[in-house]
């Protein structure tokens, strides 16, 4: 557009003739004013059909122009004699230096075999020359991403001896980007993965959630609530049709948890509670191994037979700071879900701020982890794993960005992840659209019962044919009683009706 305007001014300076000078100006500067309307009207449209597309051709121009230039200066190149009889056709080619004393060299750069671009990502694919390994290309991305000016990197191995290095050349994950009510289930029931947020290349995160315990670790206000909500709000829908049941454990006086209640089975607010909810989860634990053992050997949900999520805000409230006798009692129990629940859909998610061993001492049993803002390299080691402190350092996350965080990928690599902000008001909506259609009272005193099962259909859901396994102290509610059964409780709102009335009497609307 610059360009436009400068050709336009260039033309009428130069011309002397009016009329040919605005006939210049006018082809000059309309194209750019149709892009500066276009632009201003559909920047999506313009983003996507023309600043995108010219800006990755520019780094693909830059990456392929500069790349000898970029592996000598990052150290990937390496200097070779060059016999007398190839002088002539090398010295074309301007890689060839010949020096005073007659003997002549070049710099000889790994292959780059092919330069991709995609969303903000240039990616450059090389493979290493002789001599060289990939952990040799690996050492030099940090300085390959500096030279490019990108915001970050990451690497894949794709061959023994090829490495991508995807340079991240543009800031996506800066602005906040606000989560929304999920929508219904569809006829293809699936709750495998749940979208949390966006990647830095500007695609959706979804996180595994089937199969998988998650660990979330982040300093004070890093954004673990974001990430709890998008996981419990990303399978709302599936609550409602009983194909998840949620297990909420709040120690920090249920805050958090009872925020969204009806969406969960039950919620824990004291450690006796939380004890009794590990005790009841271990207990389906074993009836479903049992019914299972020598028929299938991974859990399928199913409406009524759910997948089981244990949701734990604070962990360290129960595996650390408190009495002897409960830290022992739920690191046990904890351990035993941990090891055997995975493939009899029974997971867990646990948020916690202090990754250290004696706080979380089962922290290898979960099957992956999340790094939002840590303090320390060292817990950024922790947390992701040996090595990763320099590709991966979730210790300088901004503090300005809450939510972002460096997560493992199935193929090992790491990628920079921010999570999509869930507000109060989202997660309230979230719950009362979605409540779930079993309730454990047991182990919940006072909880409303009556109030979230207000205008729930049916959905064709068996939500007691689980129930049997659970115990005898099961005291579920299928959400099938008719309005006109229950005393109605005029006027009451919904939300400040279940969280006046939670365990702790410690709701939101209370704290
Ligand atoms: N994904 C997000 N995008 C933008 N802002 C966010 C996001 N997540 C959280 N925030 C902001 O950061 C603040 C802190 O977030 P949150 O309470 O989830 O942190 P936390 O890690 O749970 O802290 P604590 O451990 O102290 O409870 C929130 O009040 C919110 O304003």
């Amino acid at each position: 557009m610059v360009g436009f305007a400068l050709l336009a001014l260039l033309a009428s300076v130069t011309q002397p003739d009016p009329t040919a000078a605005r006939v210049l100006i006018s082809a000059a500067a309309g194209p750019g004013l149709v892009v500066a309307v276009w632009e201003c009207r559909w920047p999506r449209g313009y983003q996507r059909w023309l600043a995108g597309p010219s800006r990755r051709f520019g780094w693909r121009r830059w990456a392929r122009r500069t790349w000898p230039v970029l592996a000598r200066e990052c150290g990937l190149s390496v200097q070779r004699n060059v016999r007398r009889r190839t002088w002539a056709l090398a010295r074309r080619t301007g890689r060839v230096q010949v020096s005073s004393t007659g003997t002549a060299s070049e710099w000889v750069p790994p292959r780059l075999m092919n330069v991709l671009t995609s969303g903000d990502t240039l990616t450059l694919r090389v493979r290493a020359r002789m001599g060289q390994t990939v952990e040799d290309l690996e050492n030099a991305a940090p300085a390959l991403a500096a030279a490019a000016s990108a915001v970050s990197y990451r690497v894949r191995q794709w061959s023994p001896s090829v490495l991508d290095i995807a340079l991240v050349m543009r800031e996506s994950l800066a602005a906040t980007a606000d989560a929304q009510l999920p929508e219904p289930l569809g006829p293809d029931l699936t709750v495998d993965t749940v979208t949390l947020g966006r990647r830095q290349d500007g695609t959706a995160w979804a996180l595994q959630v089937r199969g998988r315990h998650t660990l979330v670790v982040g300093c004070s206000g890093s954004g673990k609530g974001s990430m709890l909500w998008g996981v419990c709000g990303g399978l709302a829908p599936a609550v409602r049709a009983d194909l998840v049941r949620l297990w909420g454990v709040d120690l920090k006086r249920g805050v958090e948890v009872m925020m969204g209640r009806h969406l969960f089975t039950t919620v824990a607010v004291t450690p006796a509670d939380a004890l009794a909810t590990l005790t009841r989860l271990l207990r389906v634990i074993e009836d479903r191994g049992r019914a299972m053992a020598g028929v299938s050997r991974l859990h399928q949900p199913s409406p009524g037979d759910p997948l089981h999520v244990l949701v734990i805000d604070e962990l360290a409230a129960l595996t650390a700071y408190t009495d002897a006798d409960t830290k022992r009692e739920a690191s046990r129990l904890l351990a035993e879900i941990l090891t055997q629940g995975r493939a009899l859909g029974v997971v867990v998610l646990a948020c916690v701020q202090d990754p250290r061993k004696e706080v979380v001492g089962m922290r290898g049993l979960f099957t992956q982890t999340i790094a939002l803002r840590l303090r320390s390299a060292e817990e950024t080691r922790m947390v992701l794993g040996d090595g990763t402190a320099a590709l991966a350092p979730a210790h300088r996350l901004s503090p300005a960005a809450p939510g972002s965080a460096w997560v493992v990928e199935e193929d090992g690599t790491l990628d920079r992840v921010r999570a999509d902000y869930w507000s109060d008001g989202l997660v309230r909506a979230a719950a009362a659209t979605f409540a779930a259609l079993v309730v454990e009272d047991a182990l919940v005193e006072d909880f409303a019962a009556e109030e979230h099962v207000d205008d729930q259909p049916d959905a064709g859901v068996t939500p007691d044919r689980d129930v049997a396994s659970m115990g005898p102290r099961r005291t579920p509610r299928s959400g099938r009683q008719s309005r006109s059964s229950r005393t109605p409780r005029a006027g009451r709102p919904r939300e400040a009706a279940s969280s006046a009335s939670g365990s702790s009497g410690s709701g939101p609307e209370a704290a």
